[in-house]
């Protein structure tokens, strides 16, 4: 049984509003976002930000680095029947923005 909620069609929608810069994934099942940053040392210092916010919301992000680009998806394993958008990956998201 999943424990953490789906976001229903208007929350998604609402999500996708206040972050356009975020775009559903894996069939609505998560979001992703593509960071461009200056160099490596830029992306790190970034990512060492979100790992800190991440283990502080118990969250954590699945992301890929290249350089100086970094690519984050967000999901809820514990939402849906094999994971899903939640309240949670919203929070995230916000956390995440605001750090720019
Ligand atoms: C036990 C622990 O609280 C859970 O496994 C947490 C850890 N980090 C997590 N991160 C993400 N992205 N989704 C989760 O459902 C999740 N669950």
């Amino acid at each position: 049984m999943p424990s953490v909620a789906e976001l229903n069609e208007k929350e998604r929608e609402s999500l996708l509003a206040d972050h356009p810069d975020w775009e559903l994934a894996r069939e609505g099942k998560a979001i992703k976002r593509t960071f461009q940053f200056g160099d490596f040392s830029e992306a790190w210092g970034f990512m060492s930000r979100v790992a800190l916010l991440a283990d502080a919301q118990d969250h954590h992000p699945e992301w890929f680095n290249v350089y100086a680009k970094v690519e984050i998806t967000l999901t809820t394993h514990d939402a849906g029947t094999s994971g899903g958008l939640s309240q949670r990956d919203a929070t995230m998201a916000r956390a995440i923005d605001g750090l720019l």
